[in-house]
């Protein structure tokens, strides 16, 4: 029997598709590039590599075949519908995929971290990057510039070089950091929920948009560097993907400010070397945000897994003492759980330690399955847990806990070896029977409950 391959179209159409798309965005992208040409000379902006590396690298499965002839169709598409005649169209389609294989294939080699920008060395490598990238477009320079626009050698060198840098490095890192559009709803949820969006969060972006304006109202060669301060300030407040933009905004601005007149800086750029000095000298004026912001999302990530190890229990990964009576406070509970497993000190001395913990991360399994959303589970600590349970009437908080007791007594804990150890847990309730009853109380009460349910047998709910 022939083996289906049924599964395999869906991936196969879909490729297909993206490659298509692929193939679109470089023609559309090379085009817009060739427009930016003044007569005879290469390109001013040349977006498409830096895209297409962005491209290849965002998508969820590595590029096919189809994805690369696409891109190579692209380029050839652009530059046969410029009237360009097929030699020159070929040298220059094979010179741009040498700085992108390059480029591509170092980025692909990184950790995602990495090549998020997320971690505190990636700005560095990622330097290193653009630096290779452009040096293997700055070859093929060396080769085909001097036969297309004439100039020596090392002219088309310098020229592919310092083009293709100032590319990868401003395009590429929007890119690189653009979160996809899940993340983007989840933030959105996040920060609505936390209510702490404020006008102010606007400063930063006004105080860039001001440094680029004094610049044009103050001119001189010290200008450029004006909106450094501001963009740093957005480094330390947006996120990382937000300083991108900003610092691809300030370059293009930049560039093309002092091209148009706009911007005086008090000296001539008209000449090759001086055009690709001040480009140069833009593009490495805008890593610096980028690498403080790259260096506060590592920052945020290490302060959040700080935070959460400090505030969680790490066996059973709900909240420990400490977080459970943070929660306390901002959770208004009206019904308090205190929860004891009975006879766990037999558990351990029967089938061990290991048994024993086995146990408590099954209690905190099975207690956490039988909550609504926005109960608060903590160990306080031991065998004992506690719930805070937020606009609860006693009734239906008595419902909970005994669910949580039915569902551990009936849900052994399978032990390595199969073994299947039964255990129970007694539940003790404390309710808020008044508005300004603290917390400290309800949990007394709730403990009293406790040992009230241990001394009626175990394996039971009771109501202080
Ligand atoms: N495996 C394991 N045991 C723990 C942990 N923390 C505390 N214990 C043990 O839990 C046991 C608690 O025993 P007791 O306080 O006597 O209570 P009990 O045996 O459950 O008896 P009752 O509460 O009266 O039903 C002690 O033996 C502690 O060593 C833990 O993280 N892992």
């Amino acid at each position: 029997m022939q083996p289906s391959h049924d599964h395999l179209r869906p991936v196969a159409g879909l490729d297909l598709k993206d490659a298509l798309l692929v193939g679109a965005l470089v023609t559309v992208c090379s085009i817009f590039g060739i427009y930016t040409a003044p007569p005879g000379v290469l390109a001013a902006f040349w977006p498409t590599n830096a895209v297409l590396v962005g491209l290849l690298l965002r998508r969820a499965h590595p590029p096919t075949a189809a994805h690369w002839l696409a891109a190579v169709a692209g380029y050839i598409v652009a530059d046969i519908h410029m009237g360009h005649g097929w030699p020159k169209t070929l040298m220059l389609t094979t010179t741009n995929l040498m700085g992108v294989s390059v480029c591509y294939g170092l980025l692909k080699r990184m950790s995602d971290d990495m090549r998020g920008l997320r971690h505190p060395r990636s700005m560095l490598r990622f330097v290193l990057v653009a630096l290779c990238g452009a040096a293997a477009a700055g070859i093929g320079g060396t080769v085909i510039h001097p036969a297309l626009f004439g100039g020596t050698r090392a002219y088309g060198f310098l020229f592919w070089f310092s083009t293709e840098l100032v590319n990868y490095i401003a395009i590429l890192p929007v890119l690189l950091t653009m979160p996809d559009l899940a993340r983007r709803l989840a933030g959105r949820t996040r920060r609505s929920d936390a209510a702490g969006w404020r006008i102010g969060h606007l400063a930063p972006l006004a105080a860039f948009a001001g440094s680029l304006w004094l610049e044009t109202q103050l001119g001189g060669p010290g200008v450029i560097s004006f909106p450094i301060p501001a963009m740093l300030w957005c480094a330390l407040t947006y996120s990382l993907f937000a300083t991108a933009g900003i610092t691809l905004l300030f370059s293009m601005w930049t560039l093309l400010a002092i091209a148009s007149g706009m911007l005086a800086i008090g000296a001539a750029v008209d000449t090759p070397q001086a055009i690709m000095s001040l480009r140069v000298g833009v593009t490495l004026t805008a890593l610096a945000p980028l690498a403080v912001a790259s260096v506060m999302v590592a920052r945020n990530e290490l302060l959040a897994r700080l935070q959460h190890a400090a505030s969680h229990d790490p066996l059973t990964q709900v909240l420990n003492r400490g977080g459970f009576m943070a929660r306390a406070d901002s959770v208004r509970a009206t019904v308090v759980l205190m929860m004891d497993i009975d006879y766990f000190k037999k558990v351990n001395d029967t089938h061990g330690h290991a048994a024993g913990d086995e146990v408590l991360i099954h209690f905190a399994r099975v207690a956490a399955g039988c909550l609504r959303a926005g109960d608060v589970l903590g160990r306080l600590g031991g065998e004992e847990f506690a719930v805070l349970l937020p606009d609860c009437a006693p009734e239906d908080a008595r419902a909970i806990a005994q669910r949580i007791c039915d569902a551990f007594a009936a849900q052994p804990v399978v032990l390595e070896g199969g073994v299947r150890l039964h255990a129970t847990v007694s539940i003790g309730l404390g309710c808020r029977d008044a508005p300004d009853t603290p917390i400290g109380t309800l949990l007394s009460q709730a403990d009293a409950a406790l040992y009230s349910a241990k001394h009626a047998g175990r394996n039971r709910v009771v109501l202080a």
